[in-house]
């Protein structure tokens, strides 16, 4: 059976005179790898930042649900990672000590992440002046050592170059493969195809369509979404 993770009922999120997302009914499930697409405002990093609980609905219904007995972890990776010009081991350590991690754990925690994301050789390095790639990485690495049970992340390979596109795409799809809830925004349908179980479309804070990935690119689209593929989305 699939578990949910996180359930929205009837979500509706108003900036303003801004509708950025109208009832919403989603159920993010366990092991789901989530692409969120649609056009710019559509309401995608609304709907991730909804979904992680950094924003409340103005009505309707969010609820996170238990993962044996526990709250879920959950982390997320911005389009332009969030790093302080420290060192990258400082930059880490900060992060296990801003989520109570025990002391005793940091170094392990740490050696195992740079590992993870080949920057085992840049611990002293300024965080701020490793390239975008690199500092990509740096953030999943920092994501990776919270032990996430969902991972959010936000166009994520948007600036990247296609190398560290790559790149950071196989780290996702490694994160994935260990059991991780993936739920991500973007603008390139090669990666959703590359990456995604799952794809939801929005439309001016809707959700039109949310299929399965082999559904969504062989069957018949509703109007809206069919003229969203046709348009010059980038494949790469
Ligand atoms: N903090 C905010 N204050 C006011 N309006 C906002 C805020 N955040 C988002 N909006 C508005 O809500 C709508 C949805 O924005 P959102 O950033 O979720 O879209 P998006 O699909 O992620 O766009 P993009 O593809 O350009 O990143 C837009 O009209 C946007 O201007």
């Amino acid at each position: 059976m699939t578990t949910a993770l996180i359930s929205l009922a009837a979500a509706t999120v108003r900036f303003g005179g801004v509708m950025a997302l109208r009832d919403i009914d989603l159920e993010l499930r366990r092991g789901d790898r989530l692409a969120l697409i649609g056009a710019n405002g559509c309401g995608k990093t609304t709907l991730l930042r909804l979904l992680h609980g950094l924003l409340a609905p103005g009505s309707g219904e969010r609820r996170l649900h238990a993962v044996q007995g526990r709250r879920p972890v959950q982390a997320m990776l911005f389009q332009r990672p969030f790093l302080l010009h420290l060192s990258v081991h400082l930059n880490l350590r900060l992060a296990l000590w801003l989520a109570g991690v025990p002391r005793g754990e940091h170094a392990a925690r740490i050696a195992e992440a740079l590992h993870r994301v080949g920057l085992e050789a840049m611990g002293e390095r300024n965080a701020r002046a490793l390239s975008g790639g690199q500092q990509q990485r740096l953030a999943l690495a920092r994501a990776w050592m919270l032990r996430p049970d969902i991972l959010f992340l936000d166009e994520p390979t948007a600036s990247l170059d296609p190398g560290s596109k790559r790149e950071v795409e196989a780290l996702i799809d490694e994160f994935a493969r260990t059991g991780m809830t993936i739920v991500m925004s973007t603008h390139n349908l090669g990666q959703v195809k590359r990456l995604a179980s799952r794809v939801a479309y929005l439309e001016a804070g809707r959700v039109v369509v949310d299929w399965p990935v082999e559904r969504f690119f062989n069957d018949e689209l509703p109007p809206e979404a069919a003229l969203f593929l046709k348009g010059e989305l980038p494949w790469h």
